[in-house]
């Protein structure tokens, strides 16, 4: 016998889906490892988080820009030994192209900035949301996607561009009512790890694997950091001076390391000086064991923590001068944050931030008769054209059940199209929160 494609919920009966029964395949509903869906519920958080993420970018004056979530795998090819590259979802594609899922945005800015070339004029400032991928060994049930806000400015060389960076960070933070008292930056330089290297004569290409293995010291065994470093050939004496470096605690401790010509120094102090200008002082630290885990960092880099120490960093971003020329592009200096979209929502958790977003509409249209369907229809469209958002009862159902659809979807007021009043153009609106009811021509409803 044929199959009711709905169940048999309407009674029509039609041509089967499959030929027999053993060719259903029951699935797993569930999203892929790693993954999320985003029903209503989730889908209204995540569009008031990037609704503030694109306010403050719009407020800045940044620009939208999207790009493929599918790259190249060798845009994402550094051999400094970065975790995003043991974790890179790659594959080889139909045509045998070695492809990744996009782990950062920052690449892909570099690829499109060399693209565009003098087509563009200088300083770039760019923003994009957009969904990055890791591909981690469920071992450790973690995520495998997230969606990464990014601000970028492209072609400006003083720390004004990295201060600006934060400003809109601290930005956002006040939007959504996150303080000063719950989070902060750790800001430092690279310039103090490249100007320790160079003391200790160093080699430069060794800058990006030194960096990413200084990252891990919170998270390894510092034994295990030695030996690494060790493992590049730097000196034990180099190891330990570099390592005591990373625990200053002051811009003035650090200079009697460093001593006051370097580039660090100059950067950070004129970091703080311009934080005072731009009004978020008590927003940032000096932190030198600050060096965060990409290698194409140059200089400043800072993160956003809070301050109870549960979360993982909230955000992060920092200077990277060189990235470009790597990919053969100019020597076009650029700085940029990513912004990931799962801690936020940990830390508002926690804050009790997280805010009510029900379903809003505000009239429900609803035919009293069935032959009164179509007028139905007519009365939501003229809703519609003007602007009113409306959820029209697509098939007879009993008042009840509609009064009961109204108040779960929030509607303000019930539109119901009657036969008597139809007859005279009019309906009868219920207005939900009052009981007000009152009866008016389609025309002068709005
Ligand atoms: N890079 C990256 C990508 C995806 C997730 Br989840 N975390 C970090």
């Amino acid at each position: 016998a044929a199959t009711k494609s709905d169940g048999g919920r309407s009674g029509s009966i039609v041509a089967p889906l499959v030929e027999n029964e053993e060719e259903v395949q029951k699935i797993d509903v569930n999203p892929p490892k790693g993954t999320r869906d985003f029903a209503p519920d989730d889908m209204r958080l995540r569009n008031w988080l990037f609704n503030h993420f694109k306010e403050v970018s719009r407020l800045f004056g940044y620009e939208e820009v999207d790009y493929p979530v599918l790259e190249t795998e060798a845009l994402f090819i550094r051999k400094a030994g970065e975790e995003i590259r043991d974790q890179l979802y790659c594959f080889e594609d139909r045509g045998n192209r070695r492809v990744a899922l996009r782990p950062e945005l920052t690449p892909s800015l570099a690829r499109l900035v060399i693209q565009k070339g003098k087509s563009v004029s200088l300083p770039l400032k760019w923003f994009a949301i957009g969904q990055c991928w890791r591909y981690e060994r469920m071992t450790r049930g973690r995520r495998r996607e997230h969606y990464q806000w990014n601000m970028d400015i492209i072609g400006v060389p003083h720390v004004t561009a990295e201060a600006e960076l934060i400003s809109a960070i601290v930005s956002f933070f006040k939007r959504i009512g996150i303080t000063a008292s719950d989070v902060g930056f750790k800001v430092s330089s690279r310039k103090v790890l490249q100007e320790m290297l160079r003391k200790y004569g160093v080699p430069e290409n060794l800058f990006g694997r030194v960096c990413i293995i200084i990252d891990k010291i919170e998270k390894i065994p510092i034994d295990e950091i030695k030996k690494e470093l060790e493992s590049t050939g730097i000196s034990e004496d180099a190891i330990e001076q570099l390592l005591q470096v990373l625990s200053v605690k002051s811009l003035d401790d650090l200079e009697d390391v460093l001593g006051g010509a370097g580039e660090a120094i100059a950067d950070l102090k004129q970091l703080f000086s311009l934080a005072e200008k731009f009004g978020y002082s008590e927003w940032i630290q000096f932190d030198a064991s600050v060096v965060r885990g990409l290698a194409y960092y140059t200089g400043i880099v800072f993160e956003g923590f809070d301050r109870k120490g549960n979360l993982r960093a909230i955000c992060g971003g920092g200077r990277y001068d060189r990235l470009l020329p790597t990919y053969g592009g100019d020597d076009i200096p650029a700085c940029g944050f990513g912004f990931g979209d799962a801690v936020i929502v940990e830390l508002l958790k926690e804050k009790n931030l997280l805010p009510e977003l029900g379903q809003e509409v505000e009239n429900i249209v609803c035919a009293l008769e069935k032959d009164l369907q179509g007028a139905a229809a007519t009365v939501a469209t003229a809703l519609r054209s003007k602007g009113q958002t409306v959820d029209l009862v697509l098939e007879s159902k009993p008042l009840k059940w509609v009064f009961k659809r109204a108040a779960r979807i929030n509607a303000r007021r019930l539109i119901l199209v009657g036969k008597t009043e139809w007859e005279d153009g009019s309906v009868s609106v219920k207005v939900l929160s009052s009981g007000e009811q009152f009866q008016v021509k389609l025309n002068d409803l709005e």
